[in-house]
C-alpha cells in the first residue's frame, strides 16, 4: 500500500501486519515513566521509557479504534516508515496502543 486507500482497506491492512507478526505486541507493564505530551484529533501522546533503559520512546494512544482511526494509524505507519527507510534505519519500531 503506498497511498491511503478505503478504511475497509486499512483494517484488513492492520490485520494482515498482525497475523504476519510485522506488527509485534508489548504489555504495556514493559514502559516506565509514562508522561502525557501532547493530543490530537484521534488520541494522546505519551512519552516513555521502555524498560529500564534511558531511551525515550513516544507512545500512541487512540480514543476509538474505528475506521476513521485505521485509516490515520496506517498513513502514520507509511509516512514514518518511508522517512526511516531514507535515513537509512534497516529495522523499524513503531509503538501505536488502543485505550
Ligand atoms: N514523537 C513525538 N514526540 C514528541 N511529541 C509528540 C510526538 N508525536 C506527537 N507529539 C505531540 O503530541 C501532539 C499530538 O500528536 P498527534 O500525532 O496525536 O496529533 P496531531 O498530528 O498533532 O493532530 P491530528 O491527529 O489531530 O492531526 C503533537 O502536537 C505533539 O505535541
Amino acid at each position: 500500500m503506498t497511498t491511503t486507500n478505503s478504511s475497509n482497506d486499512c483494517i484488513n491492512w492492520i490485520e494482515e501486519a498482525i497475523s504476519k507478526n510485522y506488527f509485534k505486541y508489548y504489555e504495556h507493564r514493559y514502559f516506565s515513566n509514562v508522561q502525557k505530551v501532547g493530543a490530537g484529533g484521534f488520541g494522546e501522546v505519551f512519552r516513555a521509557n521502555w524498560k529500564n533503559s534511558e531511551q525515550y520512546l513516544a507512545l500512541k494512544s487512540f480514543f476509538n479504534l474505528d475506521n476513521a482511526t485505521a485509516k490515520e494509524i496506517v498513513n502514520e505507519v507509511i509516512i514514518i516508515h518511508s522517512i526511516l527507510l531514507s535515513l537509512e534505519f534497516n529495522k523499524v519500531f513503531l509503538i501505536f496502543f488502543f485505550i
